[in-house]
C-alpha cells in the first residue's frame, strides 16, 4: 500500500494524481516526467498569453484616418490643411467669379503638393473636404456665380486620388462653432470628465468675423439663431455664436473708405499715398446701396496717421442705436455677457503680433498709446523698418490695429479688465487655430458624443497588474509542485 502525498487544493483533478510518481520511480527527478513537462509548458504559455493580452488589449487603437485634408477657401486666400498645417497661398476662390474654371486651376498646384505629402498607400482613405467661407458667402448674393466657382473647384478636386467628400459654403454659425471646437479640442478642454470651463473663440477673417463662447447666462431661448448645441465626450455645450458678415478686416476697411471725404485717411501712416479705384470699393456687396450717384473712377488715398481720428471713423461703421434684446453687441445683434477666457486668432494674431501687442496684461491705455505711435510714424520710416513685410499688409496695420481694438472694446463690450482674458494665438500645440480642424473632427466623427468607457486603470497600471498576477500564479504553481517533488524524492513507505 502506498501513502500518497496530499495534493494542493489547486490540483485536485485526476491529472493531479497522475503526477505522483510510482514507487519504482524513486530517485528519478519528477520534473522529467512527460506530464510534468506538459503542465509546465502549458503554465508558461498561459502566463505569456496573459501578459501578451494585457499588453495588446488595452492599447489605444490606431485612428481610422491617418490624414484628412480640408481646404479653407477664405475671402483672401485658400489654405490646405493636412490634419495639421500645410498652407499654400493662392488668391481667394471667390475672386474667380467671372472665370470659374480658374478657381479649379488655382488649387491644382497646391493639391499636387499635398499628393506628395500624404503617403501613397493612404491616399484612398484620406478624406478631402473644401469649406468656403465669407468670400463665397458674399458671392452667394449672386448665386449662379458662387455655384459656378464651387462646381469648378469640385471638378478639380475629384481628379485627385483622395476620398473626396464635397465642397460647400460654411454658414457663419458653422465657421464660428468649428473655430470654438478647434480651440477647445487642442486645449484638451472637451475630453475632461467634469467638463473644464471652455475658452471662447474670436476669429477675424478678411470678409467676416466670428465670436463664440459658452455663457452661463445663455440657454438659447433669447435669440435662438445664435445658439449651437453640442454633445461632446458626454458633456453638453450650449454655445453662443455670431458671425458678422462684412466685418472681416478687408471689408471693414472698404466700409471706412466708402465715405468720400476719406481721401485723407487717418488710418494710414502720414506720407502714405496711392491711387485707388473706387469701383473696387463699391463692387463689394457689403457696400451695395452706398454707392453715390456720381463718383470719380479713381481717388488718391493719402495717409494722415492719427489714431484718435481713425478710431472715430472705424466706430462709425458699427450701429449701436437699436437693440430689441436684453443686450446687444452691435447692429442689433444679441450677445450675452462675456464669460471666461478667449482665444483670438487669424487676423487678430497677424496684426497684434506685428504691432508687438499680443501681451494683454499690458494696460489698455498703454496698448492704445503704442498703436497711436505706430499710426503717426511716417510711412517711409515704416517701410525702412520692415523691408521684409508685404506692403499691402504693412500699410494696413494702423487701420487693422484700430479696428481690432474698436471691435473688441466697443463692438463686443470687453471692459479694460476683461481685455486681459483675451489671448492672441496663432497655434495651439503646433496646430493652427481656426475652423478647419473642428470641421474635420466633426465630419470624421472623431469627437464622440459620449465619453469613451474609460479603463479603470491607466495602460501601464493595467499591464503591471496582469504581470504581477501572472508571477503570483507561477509561484503558486511551483508551490503546488514542490511538496510533490519533495515527497516523491523520498523513499516511499511500504506499510
Ligand atoms: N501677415 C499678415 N499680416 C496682416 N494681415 C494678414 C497677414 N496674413 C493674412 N492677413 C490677412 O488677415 C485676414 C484674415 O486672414 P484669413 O486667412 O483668416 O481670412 P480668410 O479666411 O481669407 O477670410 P474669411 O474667413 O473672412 O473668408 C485677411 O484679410 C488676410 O489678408
Amino acid at each position: 500500500m502506498f501513502l500518497f502525498p496530499v495534493c494542493s487544493p489547486f490540483l485536485t483533478s485526476p491529472s493531479c494524481l497522475s503526477v505522483f510518481p510510482p514507487p519504482e520511480m524513486k530517485g528519478k527527478n519528477p520534473w522529467n516526467t512527460p506530464t510534468t513537462i506538459i503542465i509546465t509548458v502549458i503554465g508558461i504559455i498561459a502566463i505569456v498569453a496573459l501578459v501578451t493580452v494585457a499588453v495588446l488589449q488595452n492599447r489605444h487603437l490606431p485612428q481610422k484616418y491617418k490624414y484628412g485634408i480640408v481646404l479653407d477657401a477664405g475671402s483672401s486666400h485658400t489654405s490646405v490643411y493636412i490634419y495639421k498645417l500645410c498652407q499654400i497661398y493662392t488668391v481667394g476662390i471667390s475672386s474667380y467669379a467671372s472665370a470659374p474654371w480658374k478657381a479649379g486651376e488655382s488649387l491644382r498646384a497646391c493639391m499636387q503638393d499635398v499628393e506628395q505629402q500624404v503617403p501613397k498607400k493612404r491616399h484612398r482613405q484620406t478624406p478631402l473636404y473644401l469649406g468656403a467661407t465669407a468670400g463665397m458667402r458674399l458671392l452667394k448674393y449672386n448665386s449662379s456665380m458662387s455655384d459656378g466657382v464651387l462646381q469648378a473647384v469640385e471638378e478639380a478636386l475629384q481628379k485627385f486620388p483622395f476620398s473626396y467628400q464635397g465642397a460647400r459654403i460654411l454658414s457663419g454659425q458653422e465657421e464660428g462653432a468649428f473655430g470654438w471646437v478647434t480651440v477647445n479640442y487642442l486645449d484638451d478642454r472637451l475630453s475632461q470628465v467634469c467638463g473644464l470651463e471652455t475658452t471662447g473663440a474670436l476669429d477675424l477673417g478678411g470678409a467676416s468675423t466670428q465670436i463664440s463662447f459658452v455663457s452661463d447666462k445663455y440657454n438659447g431661448s433669447e435669440s435662438p439663431s445664435n445658439s449651437v448645441n453640442f454633445r461632446l465626450y458626454g458633456n453638453d455645450y450650449n454655445l453662443y455664436t455670431h458671425s458678422f458678415l462684412c466685418y472681416g478686416k478687408d471689408q471693414a476697411l472698404l466700409m471706412t473708405q466708402s465715405v468720400p471725404e476719406m481721401l485723407n485717411d487717418p488710418c494710414f501712416n502720414p506720407g502714405y499715398t496711392a491711387i485707388k479705384n473706387y469701383s473696387k470699393i463699391y463692387d463689394s456687396p457689403c457696400l451695395s446701396g452706398w454707392k453715390p450717384q456720381k463718383i470719380p473712377t479713381h481717388f488718391t488715398h493719402n495717409g494722415t496717421g492719427n489714431f484718435q481720428q481713425c478710431q472715430r471713423i472705424v466706430k462709425s461703421i458699427f450701429n449701436f442705436t437699436h437693440c430689441k434684446y436684453s443686450q446687444c453687441s452691435f447692429n442689433g445683434i444679441f450677445q450675452p455677457s462675456l464669460q471666461g477666457q478667449f482665444g483670438a486668432f487669424s487676423a487678430y494674431y497677424f496684426v497684434m503680433s506685428f504691432l508687438n501687442l499680443t501681451d494683454t496684461t499690458m494696460p489698455l491705455e498703454a496698448v492704445k498709446a503704442k498703436l497711436a505711435h505706430y499710426c503717426s510714424t511716417p510711412w517711409n520710416q515704416i517701410k525702412q523698418q520692415h523691408p521684409e513685410v508685404n506692403e499691402k499688409y504693412l500699410a494696413g496695420y494702423c487701420f487693422s490695429g484700430t479696428y481690432i481694438l474698436t471691435l473688441l472694446m466697443e463692438g463686443y463690450n470687453f471692459t479694460s479688465e476683461e481685455y486681459s482674458n483675451i489671448k492672441f494665438i496663432k497655434k495651439i500645440k503646433d496646430s493652427d487655430a481656426g475652423w478647419t480642424l473642428g470641421y474635420m473632427l466633426n465630419l470624421t466623427n472623431m469627437i464622440p458624443a459620449e465619453a469613451p468607457d474609460s479603463p479603470l486603470l491607466p495602460y501601464s497600471g493595467y499591464v503591471s497588474l496582469v504581470t504581477i498576477m501572472a508571477i503570483l500564479l507561477f509561484i503558486l504553481f511551483i508551490l503546488c509542485l514542490c511538496p510533490l517533488w519533495t515527497r516523491c524524492s523520498k523513499q516511499p513507505e511500504i506499510v
